[in-house]
């Protein structure tokens, strides 16, 4: 089984109690129908040969009348739920997965296609159970007609099969066609909003370029295919419902043509042949599934998509916690990425900068510091333990991160330092609730002086209870924010990529002096282009050429003109 229906499958056995419900009503709803002409006909003759009973069968009739009604009723709801329930859990798993597979989602997927998938196709594969049963449930009315047939008249059966056996070689090939077809239109739905995604992130750049019509043309030069593709899902519609729509006439007429031969020879009686013609339009009842075949289709094209998504590994993690020590970090015959780093120590509380040229793998190494990366050979370990071994909670109360340009997440600024409820003692100055908002813990607060930021946030009216949205910020600003998050949350090592790049100098040199000294000892890795960073360092990692070309003091690596050459022209 391909794996988009394996997880149409699954999300029909996970479905709760709506798949079952969807069953229940379609089936019941469906027999209900099946049951309509009986009754009647039956109701029919009674009344007609003036025989007792007949008032009985009248009721019957309203009742089975009154059955199918709240079926459908119930099977609408059920439709909505079971689509919103389902939905909401794939995109909630994808959106999980996506997270988890870190890097690798973005290097695999353009953003745009990742939001394609979880959302818009995760809705679609949703409604898959929805589709399914009502397509199955077609086949109550068509096998119960075959058998109420064989009841009235066996040679009516098999005309009806003949029929039957057409329509379903029509609706077989339009899913098997339809389906291919929906997967190529929402591929080319994914990649328009896969520029569009880029576009948007660029928008200054092409503002500034003046490139707007030509960006705009680019995002949606695949509309012609988009086109295309719903064209031939079209054509694939009418074909197939040409080709199963014929044959229903042509049964009706055969059937009333040999019952109506039957009821003059005295083999059927009225009611019976007005029973036979209703089943033979029942029987073909499977003609008009076309519509949910055609849901079937798109939501077996999307969980297709959905499924490649899920495929993509997730980060694996341990189950240890970290043994106490002064956060070493350790690197074992490591290579990653093209970049062989070797045998490196950073010893507990010390504080050692990358540098390099641009590409040289500053990031790169700042990655596999905290496992945003894993390494193709050797381990890399935080004292003692390898970081593989870590669970996913031990690792990141442990590393402490701030990057260049950071993503700042959470409701207010406060959030965005510090993500856990805050469980420290409390900010002194917590009484003043328009910039220090009561819960606020004292080591966010803390954070943010060591990091420059509690001067400007203390200056918004909401202070740190500012909603993220609405705090106006620079980048040097966002980035202290995102500075101030890695001094809250890495308790053992803070790893700095670049992350203090847009800060003027003055403010540079307080936040260095301030991780400097950090009161916490913390081991500290920056990765930074400039030379004041590397001279205030215990020690130097110099990267070029893939490896680590020398490690040690500034001042000694500083003899080596090559090692000069690598900061001239960077900012002091
Ligand atoms: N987290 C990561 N996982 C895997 N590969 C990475 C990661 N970060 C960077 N790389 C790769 O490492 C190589 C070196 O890039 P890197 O960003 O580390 O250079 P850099 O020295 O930081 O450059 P710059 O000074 O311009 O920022 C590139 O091929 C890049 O794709």
């Amino acid at each position: 089984m391909r794996s988009g229906d394996r997880l149409v499958v699954g999300i029909v056995r996970r479905g709760g109690p709506w798949p079952v419900v969807l069953a229940v009503t379609a089936v019941a709803g469906a027999a209900g129908e099946l049951a309509i002409p009986y009754v009647i006909g039956r109701t029919v003759d009674l009344l007609v040969a003036r025989q007792p009973g007949g008032g009985t069968w009248l009721l019957v009739c309203a009742g089975v009348v009154a059955g199918v009604m709240v079926c459908e009723s119930l099977g609408v709801w059920a439709r909505g739920a079971s689509s919103a329930h389902a939905a909401a859990t794939l995109r909630l798993g994808v959106l999980r997965h996506v997270l988890g597979a870190g890097h690798a989602a973005t290097r695999r997927f353009p953003e745009g296609e990742l939001v394609t998938r979880a959302g818009l196709n995760a809705e679609e594969t949703g409604r898959a159970p929805e589709t399914l049963m009502s397509a199955l449930a077609l086949l109550v009315p068509t096998v119960g007609a075959l058998v109420a047939l064989t009841l009235i008249a066996p040679l009516l059966t098999l005309t009806l099969g003949l029929g039957i056996v057409v329509i379903l070689l029509a609706l077989r090939a339009f899913l098997r066609a339809s389906t291919v077809i929906a997967g190529g239109y929402q591929e080319v739905q994914g990649e328009i909003a896969a520029r569009l995604v880029e576009a948007m992130d660029g928008a200054r750049t092409i503002a500034a370029a003046g490139t707007a019509a030509q960006e705009a043309r680019r995002v949606l030069a695949p509309l012609p295919r988009l086109r295309a593709r719903g064209m031939e899902l079209w054509r694939a519609n009418a074909t197939a419902a040409v080709r199963s729509g014929l044959v229903v006439p042509l049964l009706e007429v055969v059937v009333l043509i040999v019952g109506g031969f039957m009821l003059a020879a005295g083999d059927l009686t009225v009611g019976e042949l007005y029973a036979a013609a209703r089943y033979a339009v029942l029987g073909t009842a499977l003609s008009t599934s076309l519509g949910h075949l055609g849901g079937l289709a798109r939501a077996r094209g999307a969980a297709a998509r959905v499924a490649e998504v899920l495929a993509l590994p997730s980060v694996p993690h341990g189950t240890r916690t970290l043994p106490a020590g002064p956060g070493t970090v350790e690197f074992r015959d490591v290579t990653a990425n093209g970049l062989t780093v070797g045998d490196l120590t950073l010893p507990g509380g010390s504080v050692t900068a990358v540098v390099g040229r641009s590409g040289s793998g500053k990031s790169l190494l700042a990655a596999l510091a905290g496992r945003l990366t894993d390494p193709e050979r050797g381990t890399v370990l935080l004292d003692g333990v390898p970081l593989r071994e870590l669970s996913r909670a031990e690792l990141r109360r442990a590393v402490g991160y701030a990057f260049e340009r950071p993503v700042l997440l959470g409701d207010t600024l406060a959030e965005a330092i510090g993500r856990a409820p805050a469980t420290g003692p409390r900010d002194a100055s917590s009484r003043e609730p328009a910039v220090v908002p009561a819960g606020t813990a004292h080591s966010v607060v803390e954070a943010a002086r060591a990091a420059c930021a509690d001067v400007f946030v203390r200056r918004l009216p909401l202070g740190y209870g500012t909603p993220l949205r609405e705090a106006p910020m620079s980048g040097g600003e966002r980035q202290r924010i995102g500075l101030a998050r890695a001094f809250a949350q890495g308790e053992r090592l803070l790893v700095l990529d670049d992350a203090t790049s847009s800060l003027d100098t003055v403010t540079e040199r307080q936040v260095s002096q301030a991780l400097t000294a950090d009161h916490l000892g913390r081991t500290r890795l920056i990765a930074a282009h400039r030379l004041a960073t590397a001279a205030r360092a215990d020690q130097v990692v110099w990267l070029e050429d893939g490896k680590v070309r020398a490690h040690g003091p500034h001042d000694a690596l500083w003899r080596d003109p090559a090692y000069r050459a690598v900061f001239q022209g960077a900012a002091p």
